[in-house]
């Protein structure tokens, strides 16, 4: 396929005497090209750069100024690809607006701005850190971040930033594609379960977008990202997975984890697969579909409730043990159990706990990982499942304990040293079961429950 068989849109987002602006929504083409990978978040930050026509002219050509981006770039020694991180950018005073692309989760977006004030008040608004610069020059016929302007427009409170850039394998055919679809298919029907009624197309839901008509993202992980969609009247979170991190096998297996633990109640219902666009150059062909939990992470929660009474955190303590007890009592193991992949809802006046992630999830049998004992983003895994043991229930336990002591050193809520001591054990054997540490959380409860009755009568 090359480049003049695409016809899918280019914007042109911006245009002066010297060059133009512009990004595509999809790939251009499956050549080769370049990933640009931001060393500060270590995300994939985007795929960049461009192929042109022979005159520097783009097919489709259309004055959209918003949508989003992802660049994958055709490469060869004469179309030259630049990309440069920068705090801020925007054209130079001749140029008549300016363009903000900006990175969440694993894409990246482009937005005009007519003003470098507007640019950095869009930065404000949106926190991003990484946001980069492309210019592209038609008598050149190269793509290229220009040194002196840039130098110009960078305003003086941001830092610019290099990325990385390094090879990526050309995308997969269309033919390739298919065959992973049917993949799909057919393990779900080796399977002979009820799987496939739950498959449905990603053009069967509708994608909720913000104001500038991006989608909109409910969270990120190492995995890829988490979109919020809408079925019928469901509201749905929509777990995207790179191709890069993840295979199919390993969608439908978080699929399966979490149908086997819907009547649980602690995690989120209606787990689906969607089909992705085929022709999705970064996502995998499927999706996990499941639930919108309506709510934050714990790590998020932490931060931002101050002042929620002891008995509120110890009855979230307790949720959030009492799940791990009935997963395991179902035979599967979380391997990651984290503040982070833990979400807090709000029912009515109560807060209800769900367990999110699956990623990592066994049923029936442990996994031993590797290269974990010096990353400091495996700090929650038990000391001798970072030295390469297999996980197993206690491994799961001491995670669990991480995540109390956190609830602890953010609450100051003694009562939960005693839960949180007897599953940080070094030794295994020596940790609680989660259905034990339940027992106690409740009995903890109770006594503070107690004790708050006998001060409200001393009150009285
Ligand atoms: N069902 C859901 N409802 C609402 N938000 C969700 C849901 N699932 C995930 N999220 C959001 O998306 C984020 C990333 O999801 P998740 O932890 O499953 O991704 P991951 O790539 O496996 O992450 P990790 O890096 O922890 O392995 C979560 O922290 C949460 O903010």
């Amino acid at each position: 396929m090359s480049l003049e068989d695409n016809n899918t849109p280019l914007y042109r987002v911006n245009s002066g005497n010297q060059g133009a602006w512009f990004h595509r929504e999809v790939e251009m083409a499956p050549m080769n090209g370049h990933l640009a990978v931001s060393p500060l978040t270590g995300h994939r930050a985007s795929l960049l750069g461009m192929s042109l026509l022979p005159g520097g002219r783009f097919p489709g050509e259309d004055d959209t100024d918003i949508g989003p981006s992802i660049y994958r770039s055709s490469y060869s020694s004469q179309n030259l690809l630049v990309q440069r991180k920068v705090g801020l950018s925007a054209t130079g005073p001749k140029e008549s607006g300016a363009q903000l692309r900006y990175q969440q989760g694993n894409l990246s977006y482009t937005r005009r701005i007519h003003s470098l004030a507007s640019c950095i008040s869009q930065v404000n608004d949106y926190h991003r850190d990484v946001l980069e610069w492309m210019r592209y020059s038609p008598n050149q016929n190269t793509a290229y971040a220009s040194e002196g302007n840039l130098q110009e427009t960078i305003h003086s409170g941001y830092i610019e930033r290099e990325v990385s850039i390094i090879p990526i394998q050309p995308s997969e055919s269309l033919q390739s594609k298919t065959n992973e679809h049917n993949t799909v298919l057919g393990h779900l029907a080796d399977r002979g379960d009820a799987s496939r009624q739950d498959v449905y197309s990603h053009q069967q839901l509708h994608f909720v977008r913000d104001e500038y008509g991006f989608p909109v993202i409910l969270g990120t992980g190492s995995f890829g990202e988490v979109r919020l969609a809408s079925y019928g009247r469901k509201k749905m979170a929509v777990k995207y997975f790179t191709r890069q991190h993840s295979k199919i096998e390993d969608v439908v297996n978080e699929y399966e984890i979490l149908k086997r633990l819907e009547g649980t109640g602690c995690v989120p219902k209606i787990a689906s697969l969607i089909e992705t666009d085929p022709d999705d150059p970064d996502f995998c062909g499927l999706a996990l579909g499941m639930e919108a939990i309506d709510g934050i992470t714990l790590d998020e929660y932490l931060w931002n409730h101050p002042d929620m009474s002891k008995l509120e955190w110890i009855d979230i303590a307790m949720q959030i043990v009492s799940a791990i007890s009935k997963i395991h009592k179902k035979g599967i193991l979380v391997n990651d159990i984290k503040t982070n992949n833990i979400m807090i809802a709000k029912k009515g006046n109560k807060q209800e706990v769900k367990i999110i992630d699956f990623g990592l999830a066994t049923v029936g049998h442990g996994v031993a990982f590797k290269n974990t004992s010096t990353m400091s983003e495996f700090m929650h895994l038990a000391p001798e499942v970072r030295r390469g043991v297999e996980s197993d229930q206690r491994s799961d336990v001491f995670s669990l304990g991480v995540v109390l002591d956190t609830i602890l050193a953010f609450t100051e809520i003694e009562e939960l040293r005693i839960p949180t001591e007897v599953c940080v054990q070094a030794e295994p054997a020596e940790r609680i079961a989660a259905s034990g540490a339940r027992r106690l959380l409740q009995m903890i409860r109770d006594e503070v429950v107690i004790g708050e009755c006998a001060q409200e009568l001393e009150n009285l």
